[in-house]
């Protein structure tokens, strides 16, 4: 019988626990004194930003510093806990684009999400769909719809920043959440990511084969209670966008006003 993934990655904690605790300890030395004194310190009497900065800055340092001291990260973790996080790695990632995939995507940006609840940010989604992606599949074959959705994973893996979160949600369906980030900073990746897909060929056999992309972006809205609502939005405004002509991003300011027009 095969065991879920998770649920082999749960195994593995639980049967490994005390060994992965006394690895806990062990890294517990004289520079993790040092950073706790440093965050104490940090919490107590620093208000300001740029302070607090340069404390973690200095967290930052002395924590490489007991790294290297350590001469590497990986002797400090037993075997199977390094067996754990590959096994994490490969349940988070999408086999074929190698990019996070749909549970990655609810995992990490469910975190981000209510982070940005909590810290009363901004956050937005984008939904990415390809279009007429089916076509792809039945006038040049499945193998060069998989390479198509590869090249459209680096594309967009390209266009976004570290905080960003991506992620192939399915088919030929992409998701990006990004975190402190308004509507109208959106609407610009967006439309950049828009632009490379449409002026990115996707080479086969000497001809030039054009893919386009229809993108909806919504952002957090105060009644928004998990990632899952905005998606939805998002969803929506994506179908407007196909509706709508295709190749385009829309917004969901701009599906309000459309409906006020209409
Ligand atoms: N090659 C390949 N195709 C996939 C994969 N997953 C889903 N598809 C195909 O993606 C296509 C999606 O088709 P539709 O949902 O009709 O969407 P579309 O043709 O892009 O049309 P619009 O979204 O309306 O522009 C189907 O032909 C699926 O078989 C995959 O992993 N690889």
């Amino acid at each position: 019988m095969k065991i879920p993934i998770e649920k082999q990655i749960k195994q593995y904690y639980e049967k490994d626990f005390s060994n992965f605790a006394s690895n806990l300890l062990i890294r517990i030395k004289v520079t993790h004194i040092a950073v706790i004194f440093l965050l104490i310190i940090n919490a107590a009497f620093f208000t300001s930003e740029s302070t607090s900065i340069i404390v973690q800055l200095i967290i930052a340092i002395l924590i490489g510093i007991h790294d290297y001291d350590d001469n590497n990260l990986k002797k400090a973790l037993t075997k199977n806990t390094l067996q754990a996080i590959k096994l994490n790695k490969v349940a988070t990632k999408d086999h074929l684009t190698q990019i996070p995939n749909r549970r990655y995507f609810f995992n990490m940006g469910e975190k981000a999400f209510q982070l940005a609840i909590r810290d009363k940010t901004e956050c937005t989604v984008l939904f990415i769909d390809l279009d007429h992606f089916k076509k792809v599949n039945d006038q040049l074959g499945h193998d060069v719809g998989d390479d198509v959705l590869k090249m459209v994973a680096g594309a967009l893996e390209s266009a976004i920043r570290i905080s960003d979160i991506l992620a192939r949600l399915g088919g030929e369906e992409f998701a990006i959440l990004l975190p402190n980030t308004d509507l109208s900073g959106a609407n610009t990746l967006s439309e950049s990511i828009r632009k490379l897909v449409e002026k990115t060929p996707y080479n086969h056999q000497g001809n030039e084969i054009f893919i386009t992309v229809s993108i909806g972006v919504a952002k957090r809205d105060k009644s928004d209670l998990s990632l899952k609502d905005t998606l939805k939005r998002a969803d929506l405004a994506l179908y407007q966008a196909k509706y709508s002509g295709r190749n385009r991003t829309m917004t969901e300011a701009e599906i309000h006003s459309v409906n006020k027009a209409s």
